[in-house]
């Protein structure tokens, strides 16, 4: 697999939040991760990507491990956020959102300025705009951009859908789908069981901080007494 996981344990002060985490993402994969709230699924990201120190367990990306790097090094080695509630500047406009990631680096080949507005053509008329007048699904379209333009082999979305219309969210999916259709893997922390559905090749579900339960998405479609008996919904 692309990404491993393996016995991730993370926390913050004298606490233990992640007991210990196993998961794998492939490429091209849309991995689902759901639980209840608490569980340690935004604490799983952190951890990932350096902003929390691990203290046991790996995560390795193409056989690298990465525990240990700073968080710009992780971004390095290809593992992009869309972080939980967007984080735009709502002072920048849309043009200086991307121009700030995709001026970094001259590359061949990969995302562009180009690509990534006729991805989102709603971004490109708006590109003058500060991002804060944006709606929300607007937003976190130009969050993904901004993933995008990091060039990523895994992309980390913490709850994209929060705070979205319906009609919103299924076209948040289908980016979701391009975007594992070009090769990206893509852990998809999310609440809404209808994006997950609509979206993973897998589901991983969180209790307590562990991964309690993986299977695929059809099975747990399936099965709707395990998403009541985890997740308390159904
Ligand atoms: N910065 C922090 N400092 C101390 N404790 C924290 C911090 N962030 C999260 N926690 C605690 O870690 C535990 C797991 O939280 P986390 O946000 O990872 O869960 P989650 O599954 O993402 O929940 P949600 O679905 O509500 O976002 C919770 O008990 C939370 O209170």
């Amino acid at each position: 697999m692309f990404l491993q996981v393996n016995g991730l344990c993370s926390g913050y002060g004298r606490g233990t939040v992640l007991h210990g985490v196993d998961l794998e993402v492939d490429r091209g994969e849309v991995l689902g991760l759901l639980g209840r709230n608490g569980a340690g699924k935004s604490t799983l990201v952190m951890t990932m990507l350096g902003l929390v120190p691990a203290r046991q367990g790996s995560v390795r990306l193409d056989g690298r491990e990465i525990v240990g790097l700073r968080a710009d090094q992780v971004s390095r080695h290809g593992i992009a956020v869309v972080p939980q509630g967007r984080r735009i500047w709502p002072g920048l406009t849309v043009g200086e959102h991307v121009d700030v990631v995709a001026g970094r680096r001259p590359k061949a080949g990969g995302w562009s300025r180009d690509g990534v507005f006729d991805l989102f053509p709603n971004l490109a008329r708006r590109v003058r705009q500060p991002a804060g007048l944006l709606s929300g699904g607007e937003q976190q379209m130009l969050a993904i951009a901004r993933a995008l333009l990091t060039d990523p082999a895994l992309v980390l979305m913490d709850e994209p859908s929060e705070g979205l219309a319906p009609a919103v969210t299924r076209q948040i999916g289908e980016v979701i789908g391009s975007m594992a259709a070009t090769g990206v893997g893509i852990l998809l922390v999310e609440q809404d069981l209808r994006l997950v559905f609509a979206t993973a090749n897998r589901v991983a579900v969180m209790e307590k901080g562990e991964v309690a339960h993986t299977t695929d998405t059809g099975t747990f479609r399936r099965q709707p007494e395990l998403a009541h008996t985890l997740l308390g919904v159904g």
